[in-house]
């Protein structure tokens, strides 16, 4: 395992929800983050089937650019009563002419869950891979899960994509309702966070 021995780390995202968490994740070890945005670097087609696929795409990308380590977060939430969908094609759920519409993304989840008729609990997981990548090439991968269920009504008006409907278990209100700190601890996110920390930032 290599660790990360630089100054400053590229954030490889254009999502502002993700980008906050991450930056709270990885305070503690003072590290210089900049984004995407920050080096002019274009979202690079998420052209594979996969979490890790795509994770790979965006982290060598934003590496090979910038000539710096860089790190990128693909994730998405399977339904179990979809089949597991949206997976990898949660953010394209929410893709409309003039930008994403998660509210539109989150009916869609909805209907067609009434529509199969799905039983409860609707379980489903929200999953996120971490691919830390240099610029030699080299990289790092880190998956984590969070499992829970899809409820409805929307729930809450913090965190970002499909937090209004998703209940982490063990837990009686949504991502939605949480505060960044608390889902912090206990996402997705904050899972492979622990495996990225343990492995490359020890
Ligand atoms: O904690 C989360 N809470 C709510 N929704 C979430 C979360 N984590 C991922 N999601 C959903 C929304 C996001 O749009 C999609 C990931 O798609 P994904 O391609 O990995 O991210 P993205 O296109 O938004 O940003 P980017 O690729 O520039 O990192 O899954
Ligand atoms: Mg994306």
């Amino acid at each position: 395992m290599r660790k990360f021995d630089g100054k400053e780390l590229v954030i490889a995202t254009h999502n502002r929800g993700k980008l906050e968490e991450i930056a709270d994740l990885l305070s503690p070890f003072g590290v210089t983050l900049t984004s995407n945005a920050d080096h002019g670097l274009p979202e690079p087609d998420e052209t594979e089937t996969t979490f890790v696929g795509n994770a790979r795409i965006k982290a060598h990308a934003a590496a090979k650019a910038t000539g710096l380590p860089a790190l990128a977060d693909d994730s998405g939430i399977e339904i179990d009563g979809l089949n597991g969908a949206p997976g990898v094609y949660t953010a394209d759920w929410a893709e409309t002419p003039d930008g994403r519409d998660f509210k539109m993304a989150m009916e869609r989840a909805w209907r067609e869950l009434e529509q199969l008729n799905a039983p409860y609990p609707r379980l489903a997981r929200f999953c996120c891979t971490l691919v830390l990548a240099w610029p030699d090439g080299h990289d790092e991968v880190f998956p984590g899960i969070m499992p829970g269920e899809i409820v409805w009504p929307m729930r809450g008006d913090q965190g970002h994509g499909y937090d209004p409907i998703f209940q982490p278990h063990g837990y009686d209100i949504t991502f939605g309702e949480m505060d960044r700190w608390e889902k912090n601890k206990i996402s997705h996110r904050a899972d492979a966070f622990k495996k990225l920390i343990a492995g490359c930032f020890g």
